[in-house]
């Protein structure tokens, strides 16, 4: 039973009224409901053992079911435990493959990794996390969702304005929050909670916002979003953008069943277009709470390739001069040379060899914790696939090493080295029921050693 305080239900109580107020109070001591999206970055990816019989409404690849931490498809990531009404964040963003998309507050990468499926990985994806615990787990999820064109940041959004000022079509803000619709998710949320903690968290917003607002190019969309009731935190954080840009205009999100229009009256200069906004509630049953709002930068202006983003997207071929031949013998052997001809060549930084999205000379000063799709390593001209490689191969068009019990699946994500019958011999991609999760090295003498990172071992 979770204990509510005091202060929260009598705000509450006043903003709803006591019917409406104690349907939410009684909501918020059932169990959640649990949902799960598939990733349509993978090959063949709606082949999963999980039950699909229960479509969720609104989100697309989404599904009403629990999924297994340990599973092939969890590591393999083909799977992503999400609530549902989370998942209508990224959907209002819309994204479309090619688009500039900035998620600012991303961690552990629940926004993030629904945005690269919309992008397909066609376009930029910049995943920014101002923790720096945090941003590693993002970094593990954004390589477990196979993307190839993201970049992953550890900063704060006011670092990030000098580099991508005009420069994203899409920007999400997923803004830390209060977390009154978390309350029953994750009841430490509870002990957090103060009417004090709500007025740090609003100012905090505004900051983060203006911030983004600075990134945005003329025509681009800001997704504001939080996982709290409070309208400080919600309409009130509108009415500040309104009324700090005056080219931000709402832009309405259709009304469906499924979740409340914001409330005019909550905010502080009675603009009805806040209606236009979307709310959660547990007690509608769909998922959480969450808070939704879209907003657009009008301009006049055509939305020309700024001087920006021509710095950020030029690949300088001639930085690119380093032996490959032990790259190239790696791909070969694994069928994938297509990977070393495409627009964005290999790149080589401290004996790291990576497929870059934004030109490296171009954000020199940030945190970078990924640039695009790292390879592998040159160790004295050998050359180490990484794992963020493995991650993205499409197990219908590579050789691999088959495991074939769940016994051997569960030896290998342990860490253990197993014994195996195949043919092939060297590095090779690791797979379970056709689905590629690791590195492995077969051995003349048939065994597997095994190069599943060390940190995601279980
Ligand atoms: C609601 S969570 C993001 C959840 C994430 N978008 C997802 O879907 O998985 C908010 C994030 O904002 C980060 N954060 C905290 N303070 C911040 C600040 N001042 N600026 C930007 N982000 C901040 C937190 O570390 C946290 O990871």
């Amino acid at each position: 039973m979770i204990d509510l305080p005091i202060e929260f239900t009598e705000k509450f109580t006043g903003l709803l009224g006591s019917d409406e107020a104690n349907k939410l109070f009684n909501a918020l001591q059932e169990p959640t409901k649990k949902a799960f999206r598939l990733n349509p970055l993978k090959s063949g990816y709606k082949d999963v053992k999980q039950d699909l019989t229960e479509k969720l409404a609104l989100i697309k690849d989404a599904y009403v079911g629990q999924i297994d931490g340990h599973s092939i498809e969890q590591l393999a990531g083909y799977v992503y435990s999400q609530d549902p009404a989370a998942m209508f964040v990224a959907e209002a963003a819309a994204v479309h493959p090619g688009e500039r998309v900035l998620d600012l507050c991303a961690a552990p990468g629940g926004k993030t990794t629904q945005l690269a499926s919309g992008l397909h990985q066609q376009g930029v994806l910049v995943a920014n996390e101002i923790n720096q615990s945090r941003a590693k787990t993002l970094l593990e999820n954004v390589e477990r969702w196979g993307i190839q064109n993201s970049l992953v940041l550890n900063e704060s959004p006011a670092r990030l304005v000098p580099y991508f000022t005009g420069f994203f079509d899409k920007i999400v803000v997923d803004a830390p929050c209060s977390g009154e619709g978390m309350f029953r998710k994750d009841p430490v949320a509870v002990k957090y909670w103060s009417p004090d903690y709500v007025a740090t968290c609003q100012i905090r917003q505004q900051e983060i916002v203006s911030a983004a607002y600075a990134m945005l190019r003329p025509g681009g969309r800001l997704i504001y979003s939080t996982c709290t009731f409070s309208p400080e935190e919600n309409e009130q954080i509108v009415e500040y953008l309104l009324g700090q840009f005056s080219d931000m205009k709402l832009v309405p999100i259709q009304t469906r069943a499924e979740f409340d229009p914001g409330h005019p009256e909550w905010g502080t200069t009675g603009n009805a277009e806040l209606r236009y906004t979307a709310r959660f509630w547990p007690q509608r049953n769909f998922g959480e709470g969450q808070f939704v709002a879209i907003l657009e930068k009008s301009s006049a202006v055509a939305a020309n390739e700024s001087h920006v983003a021509a710095q950020l997207m030029a690949f300088d071929s001639r930085k690119n001069v380093f032996d490959q031949d032990a790259i190239r013998e790696f791909f070969a052997k694994i069928k994938q040379t297509d990977l070393l001809s495409g627009k964005r060549q290999p790149t080589i930084s401290n004996n790291h060899v990576f497929l870059p999205i934004i030109n490296p000379a171009a954000i020199k000063g940030l945190r970078i914790l990924r640039n695009g799709l790292e390879l592998g390593e040159l160790k004295k001209k050998r050359f180490l696939p990484h794992h963020q490689l493995v991650q993205i191969l499409d197990p219908d068009s590579v050789p691999f090493i088959k495991l074939n019990s769940d016994e051997e699946f569960r030896k290998f994500v342990h860490g253990e080295t197993i014994k195996v019958e195949s043919p092939l011999r060297g590095f090779l991609p690791v797979a379970y029921q056709h689905k590629i999760f690791s590195w492995g090295k077969l051995g003349n003498d048939g065994i597997l050693k095994n190069f599943y990172p060390k940190g995601l071992r279980r």
